[in-house]
């Protein structure tokens, strides 16, 4: 008689349990538990001021959560004597806004956390960094200035900066919120290229068709609460949450 094997189950990059975070008396994030899977592209939607962007910021310890754990791996990052500077080093963030610094160069830019930060050799640094602003289509691009490139330009040489630093997890906070409608499609682009290649990420976005073609699954957030995660067929094709209905006959 062989023995029964059992599927490994995929392994949790990061893992959320029981978040919830206030603003004075405003309750921003109700007991969340949540897990982003080793690989995964995880969409987070919801209607504005639903909690997203804090429940990002959490997982990057830009904010403190009220009470829950944030796990990366094996390490708890709400654990008193996390260390938050080596945690932060392991997630990359790109925001609504690129701030990238005008006076740099753009491969400046790229490497400037990967010598000041990692205390990579300057010429170690500047390779890994064409290497990278080649991969989100900007390797001619590397001694200009941000303001000689337009906001889609910049905010992928913001991609090229947090995967410079190869980080385990690559949160996007609204990414593209802040572009021109004919810049978005090439972040998406390359926001969908690394989701192809198994980057594990979870992606805050207003753009359905990124978070229905390319995520693994999707979260909808509601009033601070988690309110459905499902597969991005199920949450668009057969939502039965009324919240979630509404949403969508809203944004599509
Ligand atoms: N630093 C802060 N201080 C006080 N209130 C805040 C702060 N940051 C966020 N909030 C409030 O928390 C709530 C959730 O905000 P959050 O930005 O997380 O929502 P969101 O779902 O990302 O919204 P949007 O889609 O509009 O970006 C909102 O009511 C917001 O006003």
């Amino acid at each position: 008689m062989t023995a029964m094997t059992k599927a490994p189950a995929t392994p949790a990059a990061l893992r959320v349990t029981g978040l919830s975070k206030s603003y004075g008396s405003h309750t921003v994030l109700r007991d969340i538990t949540i897990d982003v899977r080793a690989g995964e592209t995880l969409c987070l939607i919801g209607p504005s001021g639903s909690g997203k962007s804090t429940l990002l910021k959490c997982l990057n310890l830009l904010e403190t959560p009220d009470s829950g754990e944030i796990w990366l791996g094996e390490t708890c990052l709400t654990a008193a004597r996390a260390d938050v500077d080596a945690a932060r080093a392991r997630i990359g963030m790109v925001f609504q806004h690129f701030n990238l610094f005008p006076h740099m160069s753009v491969e400046r830019n790229v490497t400037l956390a990967l010598t000041a930060v990692k205390g990579m050799d300057r010429e170690q640094a500047r390779q890994r960094a064409l290497r990278r602003l080649a991969e989100v289509g900007l390797a001619a691009f590397a001694d200009r200035r941000p303001a000689q490139l337009s906001g889609g330009q910049q905010q992928r040489v913001a991609i090229a900066r947090a995967l410079a630093m190869e980080p385990e997890v690559m949160l996007f906070d609204e990414a593209t919120s802040a572009l021109d409608p004919e810049l978005v499609k090439d972040v998406l682009a390359v926001m969908r290229d690394l989701a192809s290649a198994g980057m594990t990420m979870a992606v805050v976005t207003h753009e359905m068709g990124f978070a229905r073609e390319a995520a693994d699954r999707v979260a909808f957030m509601c009033d601070g609460r988690l309110a459905e995660i499902d597969t991005p067929d199920r949450i668009f094709e057969r939502a039965d949450h009324p919240r979630l209905r509404q949403f969508l006959s809203q944004v599509l």
